[in-house]
Order: C-alpha cells, then structure tokens, then sequence
C-alpha cells in the first residue's frame, strides 16, 4: 500500500495544471454506453475511479482503451455490448457504478447492477435514482445486493422506458444524471423537477446533446428531455470539463502553506463560493476564463462556512478547508449538510494538533500557530486531501497512510505539489521507495 511523506513548511509557487473532473468523466464514460458508434473522450483525468469504470464498461463487453499518444483521450465503443450485469466484484470500490444503471436500461431495455453499498461519508442509498426509473415505467426489485430493471414492453415486443414528470425527494448529483440519461432514449418527454445543478451536469448534458439528444433547461433546477430513438457519437468527440474540486483542492493548499500559484485550465465561476471563502479568509484571488491565481502573504483568518449544494460551498471541499482553518487565526464553525458523516478526517487532523469539537453535524474549529508532523491514515477520498494540506504546513514529517482514497480522485497530485515546491513523495510498501 502506497503512502505519502510530506514534510512540511514549504510555500508553493508557480503553475498548476488542473486536470478533467472526475464527476463529470464517470458520467461521461457511462453515456458512451448509450450509443453503438464509437465515442471519444478527452481531458480525462489518471485516476483509480476511471480505470475502474473502464473495467466495468469492458465486462459489459464494450471496448475502452486510452490513446496510446494522447492517454488524455479515452475510446469506448459500446457497439459490441453482450451483456447488461454489472457485478459486485466491478462496483464496490466505487459508489459511480451506480450511473451504467441508467444508460444500460434505457439502450438495451434490462439492466442488473450491484448495489453500491455504503462509504466511510455516508449511507448513501440510491433510491431516488429507483424511484425515477419506476416513474419510467421501469419494473424493479432489489434482491441478493442487486438492482434488477426491466424496461416496459413497448410496440413489437421493444423494451423501452417512458417520459415522465419526476420529483426528486432531494437534489441527487448522481440521480439526476442517470434520470437524465435514461431520459434521453426514452419515448416522449422527461420533466426532471429537483435537479441537481452542479456543472458536471451541463457538461454532460452537452455531450448528451452533441449525440444528438434533446435536453433543455440544464444548470437549472427543472430539466426537460425528450427522447430520441437513437443516439450516434458525439461529434469532434467531447472534452471533460476542469476539475473545480481539484483546483479548489489546489487554492486551499496554498491558503494554508503560504505562496503565489496560478492554475491552468480552471474555472472560477464553478468555484464562486469556495472563492468568496479564500477571500474572507484574507487571500488575494484574481481569475480569467480558464485560469486562477491566488497569492497568500499572511497567515488565513478562519472563516465559518456551511456545505450546500451547488452553487453553495460543496461538501466535496469540506475537509480542505477545515485544514486551512485549522492553522488560520481564529475560530470556525463548519456545517455539514450534504453527508451523515463527513468528518472523518478530524480524528486525524487533531493527531496532527488541529483544535477541532465536532457536535453532530457541526465542527468549531480553532485555528493554532501550529500543527506537528506524525503519522495518519486516510479515511476518504477529501479526508486525504485535507491531511496532505495539514502536512504541507506541519513542522516536521507527516505521513498520510491509505492514500488508495486520493489515487481515486487526484491525478498525480503528489508530482503537481512538488511542481509548485512541496516537499513530499510517494513511499510504496513494496519497493520502499
Ligand atoms: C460521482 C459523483 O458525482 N459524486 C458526487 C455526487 O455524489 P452523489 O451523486 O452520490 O451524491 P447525491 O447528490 O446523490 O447525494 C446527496 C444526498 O442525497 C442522498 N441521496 C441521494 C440519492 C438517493 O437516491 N437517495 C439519497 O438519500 C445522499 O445520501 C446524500 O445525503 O454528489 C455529491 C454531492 O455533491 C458529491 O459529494 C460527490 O462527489
Ligand atoms: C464523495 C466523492 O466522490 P464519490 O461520489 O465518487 O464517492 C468525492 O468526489 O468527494
């Protein structure tokens, strides 16, 4: 198991180049599944979460292989699928399975998914994406961890789902986007009242659209899809959009180390409230269309915050900027709303010498001059993040443990940090090196 040695005190400075989302390339890659021409995609980013949709696509019996020249841009071509089961083995390292359980039943008319099963944040059930393809006419039963769907019987003898009107009980990122897809080769129209409003979703949308689908009023919370009986490939291909939990991840990193950075390819508007945030906290934050500088010459002013979803401050930053705010000056308090139990990360911040009470879904942290170096271990994906900026400032070595969690969602953030003058590298267990 690979770990990271991170020691700490070095200001960052210089060019970070922030890669695809994640959020939107597992979608993304999942659409490909909707049509049988074949589709490229590019922008997308080297991550553990990827490679295992790509797996999963591959035993449904689709080809996804990265270009060899260009390993940015990922083939799929769906056209050969034989198979419509995505098994427990495939799925359980990652929650995002969940969204080939739209594309498969509304192209090929059946669909068996393994449920996802809980994560260290939370329960988080899918029944919201169940209940919208019940809506679709959809019959489904939930049996031995699996999700079995059958679409309705249509005219000579077609499976194929039906346009409906659908309320979700809560805004679901990943629900709506499996509504959504599902919706785009449904027969007639698909009212998605709730829906979520995270950029990932235009960003697929559009490709959906590229591929031929009819789909208004995405970015909003009501989005309409009239179904179409085919799909093609998206034309010129579709590029993922920056990843804005990243370059948010990035900004808090030097909020807390100190420095002077510019990202590359990021986009400011996807992150006005993490923005507004840094700011409060006393950064200097200037931004063109794709780029972001931020410069920090003092110490961070702790800054209070609530998670919400988009455009609100997104839990999917939560822990990062607790980091900030735990060598910031003063008092916070942050709430989480989003997940039952997003605050793994504290235990291990506090062996680091953060201050930090947590009351149910509230943490009150107070900022100290300074944490200490030791050793801890990554509980998810963000809570990783958050330990690697604690270690950028601590005194000494920190080493962050279990870093399999980050490798699902960071692309090489280990060699973008050291870009930028930290001092940390990559120990694995095998080699020691
Ligand atoms: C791959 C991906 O895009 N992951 C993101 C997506 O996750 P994901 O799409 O799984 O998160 P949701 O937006 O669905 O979850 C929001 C809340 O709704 C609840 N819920 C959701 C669906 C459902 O059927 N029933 C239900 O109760 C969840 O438990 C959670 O409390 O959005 C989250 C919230 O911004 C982010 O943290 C994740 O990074
Ligand atoms: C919670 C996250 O991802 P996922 O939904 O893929 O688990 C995340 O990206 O922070």
């Amino acid at each position: 198991m690979d770990r990271l040695l991170i020691r700490g005190g070095q200001p960052l400075h210089g060019e970070v180049t922030i890669s695809g989302a994640k959020n939107a390339a597992l979608p993304e890659l999942c659409a490909a599944l909707l049509t049988a021409q074949p589709v490229t995609l590019s922008n997308v980013p080297k991550l553990q979460d990827v490679a295992t949709t790509l797996k999963v696509l591959r035993h449904l019996g689709a080809s996804a292989e990265r270009d060899a020249e260009r390993p940015d841009v990922v083939r799929i071509d769906a056209g050969t699928v034989h198979s419509t089961e995505a098994p427990y083995e495939l799925v359980k390292t990652m929650r995002a399975s969940i969204l080939v359980l739209g594309p498969l039943l509304a192209r090929f008319g059946a669909a068996k998914v393994s449920l996802p099963g809980g994560c260290a944040i939370g329960s988080r059930p899918v029944d919201q994406h169940i209940k919208g393809l019940q809506a679709m006419g959809a019959e489904i039963t939930v049996q031995h961890g699996y999700i079995q769907a059958l679409a309705p019987q249509g005219e000579a003898g077609l499976r194929r789902l039906r346009g409906a009107r659908i309320t979700t009980d809560m805004v679901t990122v990943t629900g709506t986007e499996n509504l959504m897809m599902a919706a785009a080769l449904a027969d007639g129209e698909t009212i998605l009242e709730n829906a979520a409003r995270e950029p990932e979703i235009p960003d697929l949308a559009e490709m959906l659209i590229k591929m031929g689908a009819q789909i208004e009023g995405h970015g909003t919370h009501r989005i309409r899809i009239w179904g179409v009986e085919r799909l093609n490939a998206p034309e010129g291909g579709h590029r993922i959009v920056p990843d804005r939990i990243e370059a948010g991840t990035f900004l808090c990193a030097v909020a807390a180390a100190g420095g002077d950075v510019v990202l590359r390819d990021a986009r400011a508007t996807h992150l006005d409230a993490v923005i507004d945030k840094l700011r409060e906290a006393g950064m200097t934050i200037t931004a063109g269309e794709d780029w972001i500088r931020i410069q920090a010459t003092a110490r961070p002013k702790a800054v209070s915050f609530r998670t919400t979803e988009y455009p609100g401050f997104p839990t999917d930053m939560q822990a990062q900027f607790m980091a900030v705010n735990c060598v910031a000056e003063g008092a916070a308090r942050i709430a989480e709303t989003i997940f039952e139990n997003r605050f793994m990360h504290v235990n291990e911040l506090i062996r680091l010498g953060a201050q930090i009470v947590v009351d149910g879904h509230t943490a009150m942290v107070t900022g100290v001059e300074h944490l200490s170096g030791a050793t801890v271990m990554a509980t998810d994906l963000r809570a990783s993040a958050s330990l690697v900026i604690a270690g950028l400032v601590a005194e000494g070595s920190t080493t962050v443990d279990r870093i399999y969690h980050l490798d699902r969602g960071y692309d090489r953030m280990e060699d973008k940090l050291r870009a930028i003058g930290a001092n940390i590298e990559r120990v694995s267990e095998r080699t020691g090196a």
